[in-house]
């Protein structure tokens, strides 16, 4: 499932014309019917969706083949549909033209005079017209949204710039205002299609109707709610130009786990396997007051598959963790008499991490005197994959960590949007304005592998691969959610996974397995940290 930047659509568009020879118009009428198809489905069921229902569910996100027009369905449905100058309202022209031959009553509504249309636009126009269409110029014709049942937003699509102006902002604001389920063409009007940014005032859809492939802005929040429930129909851009073009960022369903990154899910564990063939993971991290995090992380990392995990911790908690969790090896470092950790930690942690296959630093780590210099011999003197979180991003923060020595082994961070703030030197607001892009960006900058958190989790490569997490929920906001993250990535990581495979696959798990635990809460704002890693 690929997602594109609206320039990349505009490529992939002129390639398909130019190179493969398929016109503009028909490209517009596989997209138009596609449209109606979903329009004629959402009538047939005679589903309530919601107005700007976003059920956050992956069952949104489908591909559905080019089911048979249904013909002579929902005749006491009248749609409106709202028509933009650009190939967006072609788009919607040529849907009310397959809804009007199902039986659905259509009233076309321009937003500029009709004879300003030009190109595929403007044959779609005449077309509409010919079949006799009712047609109305907003602004110059009475229009009762009211007497409508539903509303199919063909204002502004992909080549929309800026916030919507004049005519198009009153329609926009008309639809929203009226109560009635909205279906938006491609992506919804006054949303920015590329950083998820919603302009004011911008459709809020119960249903988007996105044409080829996904759009970067429908995955990035306040856009992701801006689009209802997204189906994605192909119009018969073919994917393999896609390939071609080396757009490199995928919606993570599991087919993507599976066929792009690799992840055989199915393979069985040899019976020869024991505790050492699964890997051992090596988490620095907890002080006395955050001990926790050091037990989800570890937990976590013997939860996701591997097979040993040492948990190295400051001398003053080792009472306190013993037997904690029986299956848990733990190993003392030193440290202060508070319980905190200090510079001189970093040797034993060297030397632990030699005979371990993944080391992992950060959950409840807290800051202390050289912790730069601590961190930077850990960065310098492991020889293996490292996963840095929570306290050892902030010490990365505030330090130009590119001058520090190259790593055979790869890198991956997995700050929350916070924490990523601090290491790009921006404010979390930033952040959150375009995290796909700046997730690219970083991970490229500083060769990582980066997973910024969040809703739509993105995991970012240094080749310059993105990967959009479809899982999770909102309940998993809460404590030490992070920690076992970490922890889940080091057990995959110790299985052999590689870095990618590793970061993709255990955003994905610990989103289903947050899912699952809060689904099996009567309230799920109920969920605990603990509780993913039971879940898994
Ligand atoms: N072969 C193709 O190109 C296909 C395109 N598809 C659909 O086309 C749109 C993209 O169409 P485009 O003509 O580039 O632009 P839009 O229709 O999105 O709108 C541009 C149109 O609107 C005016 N405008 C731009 N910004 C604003 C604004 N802020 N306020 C008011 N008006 C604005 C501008 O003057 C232009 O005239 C894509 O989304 C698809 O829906 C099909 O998918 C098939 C193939
Ligand atoms: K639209």
């Amino acid at each position: 499932m690929y997602v594109v930047t609206a320039e990349q659509m505009r490529q992939l568009d002129r390639e398909t014309i130019e190179g493969l020879g398929i016109p503009a118009i028909a490209l517009m009428e596989n997209a138009g019917r596609a449209i109606a198809e979903e329009i004629i489905a959402l009538c047939k069921r005679q589903e309530k969706v919601e107005p700007a229902a976003w059920n956050g569910s992956r069952e949104g996100f489908h591909v559905s083949g080019d089911a048979a027009l249904t013909l002579g369905t929902a005749a006491a449905e009248r749609w409106l549909v709202l028509v933009g100058k650009g190939n967006n309202g072609g788009d919607g022209l040529v849907a009310a033209r397959h809804l009007s031959e199902a039986g659905i009553a259509v009233t076309l509504v321009y937003a500029v005079p009709p004879e300003s249309l030009t190109g595929e636009a403007a044959l779609q126009r005449d077309a509409a017209a010919a079949m006799g269409l009712s047609a109305v110029v907003y602004g110059r014709d009475r229009l009762d949204i009211a007497a409508y049942s539903g509303i199919l937003d063909a204002l502004l699509g992909t080549g929309a710039a800026g916030a919507p102006r004049g005519t198009y902002a009153e329609l926009i604001a008309a639809a929203n205002s009226s109560g009635k389920p909205i279906v938006s063409a491609d992506i919804p009007s006054g949303l920015d299609a590329d950083t998820g940014q919603t302009h004011e005032p911008c459709i809020h859809a119960s249903v988007t109707v996105c044409l080829a492939f996904l759009k970067r802005g429908l995955l990035q929040y306040p856009g992701a709610g801006a689009a209802g429930h997204i189906v994605v129909r192909s119009i018969g851009i073919p994917s393999a130009l896609v390939r071609k073009q080396g757009s490199a960022v995928y919606w993570l369903t599991p087919a993507v786990l599976r066929d792009v990154l690799n992840v055989d899910t199915s393979r069985q564990r040899s019976p020869e396997g024991h505790k050492g063939t699964y890997g051992h993971v090596l988490l620095a991290g907890g002080t006395l007051r955050m001990s926790g995090a050091g037990l989800l992380a570890s937990r976590a990392a013997l939860r996701a598959g591997c097979g040993l995990v040492t948990w190295a911790l400051p001398r003053r908690l080792l009472p306190y963790a013993i037997g904690s969790v029986p299956e848990l090896m733990l190993a003392e470092v030193g440290g202060e008499e508070d319980g905190s950790w200090n510079k001189d930690t970093a040797v034993e942690v060297l030397k632990l991490s030699a005979e371990r296959d993944v080391t992992a630093a950060g959950p409840g780590l807290g800051r202390f005197a050289g912790d730069t210099e601590w961190l930077r011999s850990i960065w310098e003197g492991t020889d293996c994959p490292l996963v840095l979180d929570a306290d050892a991003l902030n010490i990365l923060a505030e330090t130009d960590y590119r001058i520090w020595t190259s790593r055979r082994h790869p890198v991956i961070l997995t700050p929350h949007p916070g924490e990523m703030a601090r290491l790009a030197g921006i404010s979390t607001v930033e952040v959150q304005r375009n995290r796909i892009q700046l997730a690219l960006d970083y991970a490229r900058e500083y060769s990582v592998t980066l997973v910024l958190k969040g809703a739509h989790t993105v995991i970012a490569t240094p080749e310059g691969q993105a990967f959009i997490n479809t899982t999770g929920s909102p309940a998993m906001g809460t404590g030490g959610a992070g920690d076992v993250l970490t922890g889940m990535i080091s057990g995959l990581l110790a299985q052999g996974l590689n870095a990618t495979q590793a970061a993709a696959f255990g955003v994905y798990l610990h989103g289903l397995a947050g899912e699952r635990a809060s689904h099996q809460r009567q309230d799920p704002s109920a969920l605990m940290a603990g509780d993913i890693i039971e879940a898994l």
